[in-house]
């Protein structure tokens, strides 16, 4: 199975980490939204989107890429995400909608939280320092082995 990750991890790279680690395991291709033509994309059987939550949404390129792409009819997608506040029912609801809406099958969904040092949360030192960790690193590669293993 051809698998490819597209991502945005502009904040501390703390969502290029994880997506590190799920690439390895699927063996798959990463690039950045703004790297890849909508058409080329579409080659590939398993497709990832992650990038940090940057108000309550994943980063807009990746909308803006999904936007270009026509209607597929169950092509395989998976969501991921890290962030400040780890609350993926909420922080992914918008790209799960979108991704449903051009004809993707979600099969597999994993967050974690990321250091986090938007605004006045900068002089606390950040939430969340230290993350991901190898804890979620780990929990990372768990997700990606079962993701491997189920389709
Ligand atoms: C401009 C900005 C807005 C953010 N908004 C949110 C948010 O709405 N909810 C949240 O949980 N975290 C938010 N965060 C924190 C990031 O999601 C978190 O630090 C994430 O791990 C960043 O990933 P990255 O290093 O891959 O960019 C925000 C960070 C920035 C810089």
């Amino acid at each position: 199975m051809d698998s490819i990750i597209v991502y945005v991890s502009i904040h501390h790279k703390n969502t290029e980490k994880v997506a590190k680690v799920i690439a390895e395991v699927l063996n798959a291709r990463l690039v950045k939204p703004w790297e890849i033509k909508p058409e080329e994309l579409l080659k590939y059987d398993l497709i990832g989107f992650g990038s940090g939550i940057y108000y309550w949404k994943h980063h807009r390129a990746l909308f803006e890429l999904i936007n270009k792409l026509p209607k597929v009819e169950g092509k395989k997608a998976f969501i991921f995400s890290t962030a400040g506040l780890n609350i993926p029912f909420i922080n992914h609801r918008k790209l799960r909608k979108v991704l449903r809406e051009k004809g993707f099958e979600i099969v597999g969904e994993f967050s974690c939280r990321g250091w986090d040092t938007n605004g006045w949360l900068a002089e606390i030192g950040g939430l969340n320092k230290g993350h991901p960790n190898e804890k979620d690193l780990e929990n990372a590669r768990k997700f990606a082995e079962n993701l491997k293993a189920s389709i």
